[in-house]
């Protein structure tokens, strides 16, 4: 999936630690059906509050934003997170006992607590570009993970999850957040953005965001 054309140049500058988020064994294992519920619970349950910090991310990038087509795409996302994505997290985890005030009042892993802060710090020390590079592989990473699993998957178990990231409507946002990468870069940095001193650093941004979500699968994984 390339959802435009600023992510693909930083997905390759990210290089090898693109691979080890997008086809971690977490993931795999979701695709051949033989990760254990409880690593899926442990993960949903810490997905749900990453969600919330998430929001809260994409919330400062409205403030961050220097026109009102920037503000309604990161207000977009805002409601597609809080009112969409996170209705898989609610319903799932309801269907094996966990209430919604469960999730929220549930204790923050340190892996979580790095990831979401870090993104946050992107965000309040930077301008909107320094806060879409760490936000980006989160949306389009899960965004390229969904639609590959849903040609892939070996198995039924976890065919919810990988339907709502495959689906019309996550795979628009991508499309959507794409296009506000683009523009937001073009506006900010010109048409080469790869020439402008500020260049290496939004790649470093990226780069370090992959790296946290693949510790965010590990965690998962972790006993
Ligand atoms: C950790 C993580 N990264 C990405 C997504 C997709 N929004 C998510 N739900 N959780």
């Amino acid at each position: 999936m390339s959802y435009g054309t600023t992510f693909p140049l930083w997905r390759a500058a990210a290089g090898d630690a693109w691979q080890a988020y997008t086809r971690h064994p977490f993931v795999e294992a979701m695709r051949d059906g033989t990760l254990p519920r409880a690593a899926f619970l442990r993960y949903l349950v810490q997905d749900y509050l990453f969600l919330v910090h998430f929001s809260r991310a994409w919330a400062l990038a409205v403030t961050k934003a220097e026109t009102l087509d920037e503000m309604r795409a990161c207000a977009a996302t805002v409601h597609g997170l809080l009112d969409q994505e996170m209705q898989l997290h609610v319903e799932t985890c309801a269907a094996e006992g966990i209430p919604e005030a469960d999730l929220f009042a549930a204790r923050e892993a340190p892996q979580n607590i790095a990831y979401t802060r870090y993104v946050l710090d992107a965000g309040h020390s930077g301008d909107l570009l320094d806060l879409l590079a760490a936000l980006a592989p989160c949306v389009l990473g899960y965004g390229e993970i969904g639609a590959r699993l849903s040609a892939e998957a070996e198995h039924p178990a976890y065919a919810d999850w990988i339907a709502t990231y495959a689906g019309a409507d996550y795979q628009r946002s991508c499309r959507e957040v794409g296009a506000l990468i683009d523009a937001a870069v073009a506006r900010r940095l010109g048409t080469v953005p790869e020439t402008s001193p500020r260049w290496p650093r939004l790649c470093a941004r990226f780069d370090m965001a992959t790296r946290l979500e693949a510790d965010f699968w590990g965690m998962g994984l972790a006993e």
